[in-house]
């Protein structure tokens, strides 16, 4: 193989060249020539030079007095670890440098803003069984918020172009799921704030939930089998629970089954336990309380 090619390929190659780069800013930074470093450190100034130039693999002994002649941690000279910017780079040297009291602060922090919010946005999804209250509520909720509804069922058909009975009955369960995760990640893509209604099937296909529930503030709306029932009697649908007699069992069957899924949302809200209204208030400080980030360290 080819000596270039062969370097290039070679991950240790590039971590040096990094180091080097590293070790000429920090000393340059503090206004510090090669020999005062060598001084310093107590290693030779043709070693630092071929250091910095890419072309050698200290031992940690040498990048201990090294950083300390810096007045920096070991790590700080280290090739990024995994950071794709220099401002990355820069939070992760500062995380390392922060006193240990002040880091479960920051730490804190940081995952009720930086993570936590970066991926979810200000979205919020509602997910739940027929009857549970994603369409009603989630117009409200959206209202109050000031921010739009989306149905996703809704987006699904106007992508489609026709009905969902329609499209289930020409494309069958797979096509169906196939728009949902497009429709799903268009929503994502372009919406950063929005309550979105999702369909009460959305559990059952297991990488689109994961996608949902990790971009999206998730609340399940949980309703009693009875109020789950009534309410979709009362709209004359009975999907996904046949008018039968055993309907009622049917239904506390799939919310049984569902529950674990279900349960995995961010936050739960009992829809049953007061009027319409009520709820609508309750909703609203739940989604609040999600998407409520502490700017002040
Ligand atoms: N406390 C409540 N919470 C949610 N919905 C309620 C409540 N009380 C009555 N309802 C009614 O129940 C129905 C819920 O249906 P819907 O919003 O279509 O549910 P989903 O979209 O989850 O199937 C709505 O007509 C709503 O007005
Ligand atoms: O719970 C379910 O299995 C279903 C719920 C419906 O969505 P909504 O809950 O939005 O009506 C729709 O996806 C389909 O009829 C299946
Ligand atoms: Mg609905």
């Amino acid at each position: 193989m080819p000596q270039k090619a062969q370097a290039q390929a070679d991950p240790g190659a590039s971590g040096n060249m990094e180091l080097g780069a590293r070790l000429r800013s920090a000393r340059a930074k503090i206004g510090m020539t090669r020999k005062d470093l060598a001084r310093a450190s107590g290693a030779s100034e043709r070693y630092l030079s071929h250091l910095e130039a890419g072309d050698g693999n200290p031992s940690l002994n040498v990048l201990a007095d090294l950083a300390q002649a810096l007045d920096l941690a070991v790590a700080d000279l280290l090739p990024l670890g995994g950071e794709r910017s220099a401002e990355q780079a820069q939070a992760a040297a500062m995380l390392r440098r922060l006193p240990p009291e002040r880091l479960e602060t920051v730490m804190d922090w940081l995952q009720k803003t930086a993570v936590h919010s970066s991926r979810k946005g200000r979205r919020i999804v509602l997910i739940g069984l027929r009857g549970a209250g994603k369409t009603a509520l989630g117009a409200a909720l959206a209202d109050r918020l000031g921010v739009p509804f989306i149905e996703l069922s809704k987006e699904v058909e106007k992508a489609y172009g026709g009905s969902m009975g329609l499209l289930l009955e020409m494309g069958g369960q797979n096509v169906l799921r196939r728009y949902e995760a497009e429709v799903w990640d268009r929503i994502c893509r372009t919406q950063e704030a929005a309550v979105i209604g999702a369909p009460g099937g959305i559990v059952a296909d297991g990488p689109l939930y994961e996608r949902v529930l990790g971009a999206a503030h998730s609340i399940w709306l949980q309703a009693s089998p009875e109020d789950h029932m009534s309410r979709v009697v009362e709209q004359g649908d009975f999907r996904p629970m046949a008018i039968s007699r055993s309907a009622m069992a049917d239904l506390k069957a799939i919310l049984d089954a569902r529950t674990p899924d279900y349960g995995r949302a961010d936050a739960h809200l009992n829809t049953s336990a007061q009027d319409f209204d009520q709820t609508v208030r309750l909703l609203e400080d739940v989604a609040r309380g999600l998407l409520d980030v502490k700017t002040a360290i």
